[in-house]
């Protein structure tokens, strides 16, 4: 399905006209049902057929060949993500091979050298900090991308219970665990409504405990919300608790696309479970296998960091 072409930025690509490399599908175009022809996508990119056909084909996502280029490397070359309302997908892959570059992408951050990037307008990214303005108090950080300011205080105070922690809407952000601070980065992300939820190992810094809890709030937000959800991580196991498809990203391309056909909540002895963690661990170059506790693949990305929930505890 690659449509990789060489192109300039700013140029277009395969037919659609970019401003900074990735086209904008909007909300309605981007609906499964009854859709309508796109309007107004975001960054001034035209009603293209590409946008209108992701769309008519149910796709909020379309990302086809796409290329970025660093220093003369490919960090990525050639990948092809479709995504529908309301699909989890995690994304793995050893260090530096261009998780975060893709997400950037994705998310608008950062520009594709060649490829056709379809994203909806109304995305929200999740970082690994949660980058909360300190002199804002929480609720205030929760809004600011609101869109209707009016009613920013009661859709912040909605939000904030939606994460469990309504009590701190008026706490100052240094007085916030670092669970809670990313439960109010879950909530500035998911008060805007995305179409497309981008997580860039959001639970990675936490401990085990807080980050089990927040992997159940999550599932929980995503089965509410149904965005279409892209999580970058370095935990095997997080990734199988959590999403419908395992993507392998290797040698700048989607190298294992792997459905998760296990029933949810997902119990880790389930035998189901060891067999794609073993599966995916291959895939990862990574021979050892650690039973009970989660698996991770290192920052160096060759070797797992055994982890073991109720002991690995900061
Ligand atoms: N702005 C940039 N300029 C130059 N090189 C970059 C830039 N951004 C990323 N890279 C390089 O691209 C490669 C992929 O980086 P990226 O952060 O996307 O990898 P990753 O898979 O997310 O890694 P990790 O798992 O360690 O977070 C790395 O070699 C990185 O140094």
């Amino acid at each position: 399905m690659s449509a990789s072409v060489d192109a300039p930025e700013n140029a277009t690509v395969d037919g659609v006209s970019t401003v900074d490399g990735v086209a904008t599908a909007d909300r309605a175009a981007a609906t499964l049902d009854g859709f309508p022809a796109p309007a107004e996508p975001a960054h001034g990119v035209g009603n293209t057929d590409e946008v209108r056909g992701a769309a008519e084909a149910g796709y909020v996502v379309e990302a086809l060949g796409v290329r970025r280029v660093f220093n003369g490397r490919a960090v990525l070359d050639g990948v092809d993500l479709r995504l529908r309302k309301g699909n989890f997908v995690a994304l793995l892959g050893p260090s530096g091979t261009g998780k975060t570059t893709l997400l950037r992408i994705l998310g608008g951050l950062d520009t594709a050298d060649a490829g056709r990037v379809i994203v909806p307008r109304v995305r929200s990214t999740v970082f690994q900090e949660p980058r909360l303005i300190p002199a804002q108090r929480v609720w205030r950080n929760v809004v600011l991308g609101a869109r209707r300011p009016r009613a920013a205080r009661r859709r912040a105070t909605d939000a904030l219970a939606e994460v469990g922690i309504a009590g701190h809407a008026n706490a100052w952000p240094r007085t916030l665990s670092g669970g809670e601070a990313q439960r109010v980065a879950l909530a500035r992300a998911l008060v805007t409504e995305p179409d497309l939820l981008l997580l860039d190992e959001p639970f990675a810094a936490l401990d085990a405990l807080t980050r089990i809890r927040m992997h159940d709030l999550l599932a929980a937000l995503c089965a509410r919300h149904e965005p279409a959800v892209v999580l970058v991580t370095h935990d095997v196991d997080e990734a199988i608790l959590l999403a419908d498809r395992v993507l392998v990203l290797s040698g700048g391309a989607i190298a294992l696309d792997q459905a998760v056909d296990i029933d949810k909540p997902r119990n880790r002895d389930d035998p189901r479970f060891l067999a794609l963690r073993a599966t995916l661990l291959e895939q990862l170059g990574v021979a050892r296998t650690v039973g009970g506790g989660s698996t991770e693949v290192a920052a160096s990305g060759h070797h797992p960091v055994d982890r073991n929930p109720t002991t690995d505890l900061h």
